[in-house]
């Protein structure tokens, strides 16, 4: 299969490299023609994945068009936020039969759309997939063991896509629960920003573990809401991208977190980044949904306050820490069910 990536990012480029590790040919496709050419010299994406080698199967591109047409299967790895910017621009040359892969963890600011769902505003007459899960692209360029999800509408072509990412080092499973992987990917990223805030303020691993087990709560409450099966965010979409965005020191927001945490502004932060840190925005549409459904989300709520409000980290953990006392899984499952009256 011929495969075009659109964005040459860290992720854009790890995916390219592992396609073309195993003989598949890939244009890559950047927006701005000095990085084309400087990958096309170097061999290497110096800017977005230092250090790792591109294949002679990838083919660096500034030629959207060429990039696209040429193809069977579109990954878009641009950010969330210029997803449907990036659909727009491709929509006059795409036909019906290119599978569109959606590789970008966010939703949609102002429509609240996973992004599954802006594609298909956009390309109404393309099948859609998504792949997510815990992945980051420096691990998987150098071909470390990773495992990941795809989820579509047809489970045929959702499989045939399995196979063309699956490598001895990339193994890829099926859901089709498209919500729940879509709402697990993009909304981990704002409990990340929390473990980093965390371990930003010199709090220990008990903290993070809290973070991290309550936040995979709240996002099962909203993911139930709007449609998912909860027992994806128990899978590697869910819990799975939450434990390694939280822990690694590859995670751009945990690294943005850890930074807010020893009391950078969000405006240095995310300039010292110096790529997406997509629970920025995340943190803004969850938060808005949450009051939309009636939701309760106390981290993501604390986390909008610190981001956008300037509110001290400390005083939101006091405050997230004294709320009312509550039984761990009342907003899951009924207490019948645990025997207690
Ligand atoms: N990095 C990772 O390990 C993983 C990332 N993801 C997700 O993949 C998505 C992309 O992330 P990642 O590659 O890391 O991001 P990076 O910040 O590394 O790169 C983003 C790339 O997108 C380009 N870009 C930004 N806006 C536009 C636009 N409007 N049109 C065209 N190109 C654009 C940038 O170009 P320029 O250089 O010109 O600014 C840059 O090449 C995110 O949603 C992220 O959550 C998912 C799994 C793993
Ligand atoms: O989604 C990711 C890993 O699965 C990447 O996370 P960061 O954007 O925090 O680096």
């Amino acid at each position: 299969m011929k495969v075009c990536v659109l964005g040459a990012g860290s992720w854009g480029t790890a995916l390219a490299i592992l396609m073309a590790g195993q003989g598949t040919q890939v244009a890559l496709w950047h927006r701005r023609e000095e990085l084309v050419q400087q990958l096309k010299e170097d061999r290497e994406n110096t800017k977005y994945l230092p250090g790792v080698e591109l294949p002679s199967g990838i083919l660096p591109t500034s030629q959207l068009d060429e990039a696209v047409r040429d193809s069977e299967v579109i990954i878009l790895a641009v950010p969330s936020h210029s997803i449907r910017n990036i659909c727009v621009q491709i929509k006059d040359f795409v036909h019906a039969d290119q599978y569109v892969v959606n590789v970008a963890k966010g939703l949609e600011e102002g429509t609240h759309l996973r992004l599954s769902q802006v594609i298909n505003d956009e390309l109404p007459y393309n099948n859609v997939f998504v792949l997510t899960g815990p992945s980051h692209a420096e691990e998987v360029a150098k071909g470390l063991p990773t495992t990941v999800v795809i989820s579509g509408e047809e489970r045929e072509s959702c499989e045939c896509l399995q196979d063309l990412f699956t490598s001895p080092a990339f193994r890829v499973y099926t859901n089709p629960d498209m919500i729940g992987v879509e709402l697990g990917g993009a909304l981990k990223n704002i409990i990340a920003l929390g473990a980093g805030i965390s371990d930003g303020l010199g709090y220990g691993d008990n903290s993070k573990a809290a973070l991290m087990t309550r936040g995979i709560a709240e996002i099962s409450r909203l993911g139930k809401i709007l449609g998912a099966k909860t027992e994806t965010f128990a899978g590697l979409a869910g819990i799975g991208d939450l434990i390694v965005t939280c822990t690694s020191m590859h995670s751009r927001n945990r690294r943005a977190g850890i930074l807010l945490g020893e009391g950078q502004r969000l405006d240095q932060v995310l300039d010292s980044i110096g790529m997406v840190v997509e629970g920025v925005r995340a943190t803004k549409v969850a938060r808005e949904l949450s009051e939309k459904h009636g939701v309760e989300m106390p981290i993501t709520n604390g986390l909008f306050k610190i981001l956008f409000e300037d509110a001290d980290p400390k005083d939101v953990v006091t405050e997230i820490m004294t709320r009312s006392n509550k039984h761990e899984m009342e907003e899951i499952n009924s207490l019948y069910y645990y025997g207690w009256n």
